[in-house]
């Protein structure tokens, strides 16, 4: 089978690392700015960033609704905070004229884990990677606070204030969201997940 082409929204947000972990998870990687370049991929990540300027500038570069029409084509699309956020149907804490892609049924609350200076770092014990826990980096990022019956949990963390865990990643189809960044990290194994993902629809699509 052909490497899977996989671009990165390149609109705003930390695009390079994505590149880096993606080329690294054996994908061939490039950015995306514009309609014709997100005609030329097989599936696509939104990076990291913030979702009102990354919201702002895909209305403003055209990308929105080829980004919507691909989703509902079944385009598989990994999303790491930002990006978690731009894959929302319903964002709780997002400003009034910020809209999303969407394509995940759940919920999201932007900032949910606080301000840039309660960023932190933590382990976490990821379905079907057993051998050891995910290196989660949140950045001022987002949790789900709802999903619906089509969204398989992936990950959840233990909420500091009660006995409550926080979804941190999840999946709806070929729709991957983390609230957290693998890309700023040497562990990959997130990225080689939607990297199986991406073959795994190109087999299924080819039939
Ligand atoms: N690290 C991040 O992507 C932060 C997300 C940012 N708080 C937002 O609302 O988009």
């Amino acid at each position: 089978m052909s490497t899977p082409v996989i671009g990165v929204l390149a609109l705003q947000g930390d695009v390079r690392e994505h590149l880096v972990a993606l080329a690294e998870a054996d994908a061939l990687a490039r950015p995306v700015r514009r309609a014709e370049e997100l005609a030329e991929v097989d599936a696509l990540v939104i990076p990291g960033g913030e979702s009102t300027t990354m919201s702002k500038l895909a209305l403003l570069f055209g990308v929105m609704d080829p980004l919507r029409e691909r989703v509902a084509a079944g385009m598989p699309v990994y999303g790491t905070c930002a990006g978690m956020i731009m894959l929302a149907d319903k964002i709780l804490d997002g400003r009034d004229d910020q809209e999303t892609v969407g394509g995940i049924d759940m919920t999201v609350r932007r900032n949910a884990f606080g301000r840039q200076n309660e960023s932190f770092e933590s382990g976490i014990a990821f379905k079907g990677m057993d051998d050891a826990p995910v290196h989660g980096v949140f950045i001022r990022a987002p949790w789900v606070e709802a999903v619906g019956a089509g969204v398989e949990v992936l990950a959840e963390l233990p909420a500091a204030d009660g006995p409550d865990s926080r979804i941190v990643a999840v999946r709806q189809g070929n729709l991957l969201a983390t609230s957290f960044h693998p890309e700023l990290t040497g562990d990959h194994r997130v990225h080689a997940y939607f990297v199986r993902m991406v073959e795994e629809h190109l087999v299924a699509a080819a039939r």
